[in-house]
């Protein structure tokens, strides 16, 4: 499958901004197995810029890669791209802060703690999953099986269940923990909420597999959880780096990262939790106020 389009029309004449964004994009599908640049536009012509993506993953990429390719010719420094659309969906939009990181690295201990401060609200994907699951719907079996494998359950369920928390509540802040887990995510995240939401930061825990194993057997004593046993751990670790990995170079290309090492003791990782949760807000106070 190739994917061309709006690159080209919107830097028709721009050859600098399109040699720029086409070395961008090529370097980051390089990442991961994933497809490189074909064509790559030179710095001549420009009216044209072809990707070829594996039919494997060609509806993924249908869906996020040209609002992807948007993002990345706005960036600063990428002179004469013009605005197709604009670059975020309007302020007034429900914030969404994307929560990631290893299975164990201590998104939920630090999301418990931002909703206290901050008043935030707090949805885990994986524990909405786990409450689906045990439902008596028809697909709380298929739920159970994707979760003790470590196997990322297809977006159609998941973003249903985040969406109606997210209009239930009717609140203007979340923390949605443990989501976009890999591109099915992000891609169907962008499709059905990404209008309605605005992703204001993406906050990653980050632990080495010694650390987030010992707390998750340790954890696997009493949570119950049919996950936490040496071999669905292994699972969930390799699923996180095949799969997740790509979702955060996509959002660090955005600038939208931010990376705080889970490694050290509870309070001191919280310390820099709510330091950015205030920056955050700060950022947003600002901005209200210009
Ligand atoms: N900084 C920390 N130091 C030591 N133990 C921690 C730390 N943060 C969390 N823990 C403990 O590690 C275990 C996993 O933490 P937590 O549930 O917050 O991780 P998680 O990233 O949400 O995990 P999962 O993705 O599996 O749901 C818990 O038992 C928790 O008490
Ligand atoms: N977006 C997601 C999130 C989770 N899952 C499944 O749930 C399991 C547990 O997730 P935690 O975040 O609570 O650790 C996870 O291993 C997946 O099986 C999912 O499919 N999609």
């Amino acid at each position: 499958m190739s994917w061309r389009g709006a690159l080209s029309r919107r830097l028709a004449g721009s050859p600098r901004a399109a040699a720029i964004a086409a070395s961008g994009v090529a370097g980051w599908l390089g990442c991961a197995g994933y497809p490189t640049l074909a064509e790559p536009a030179s710095a001549k012509r420009v009216d044209e810029l072809t990707l070829r993506v594996p039919p494997r993953l060609a509806a993924d990429f249908e869906a996020w890669l040209p609002s992807y390719v948007k993002q990345l010719v706005e960036l600063p420094g990428f002179l004469g791209a013009k605005l197709l659309s604009a670059a975020t969906p309007a302020d007034e939009a429900p914030a969404v802060v994307f929560v990631l990181g290893g299975p164990g690295a201590g998104k939920g201990t630090q999301c418990a703690r931002i909703v206290e401060k901050h008043g935030y609200v707090h949805l885990s994907a994986g524990d909405l999953l786990r409450a689906e699951r045990t439902s008596g719907s028809a697909q709380g079996q298929m739920i159970d099986e994707y979760i003790r494998e470590g196997k990322i359950v297809p977006v159609e369920v998941t973003v249903k269940l985040l969406l109606d928390a997210i209009r239930a509540d009717g609140g203007r802040r979340f923390l949605v923990d443990g989501f976009p887990r890999n591109t099915n995510n992000l891609s169907g995240w962008q499709g059905q909420a990404g209008s309605a939401m605005r992703v204001a930061a993406v906050l990653v825990f980050d632990c080495p597999e010694e650390v987030m194993e010992e707390r998750l057997l340790e954890r696997g004593k009493t949570s119950g959880r049919s996950d936490d046993n040496a071999a669905s751990i292994r699972k969930r670790f390799a699923t996180f780096r095949d799969e997740t990995t790509p979702v955060l170079k996509y959002y660090e290309h955005q600038g939208l990262v931010t990376t705080i090492d889970g490694t050290r003791p509870v309070d001191e990782v919280w310390a820099d939790t709510t330091a950015f949760i205030d920056s955050l807000e700060a950022g947003w106070r600002r901005r209200e106020e210009a």
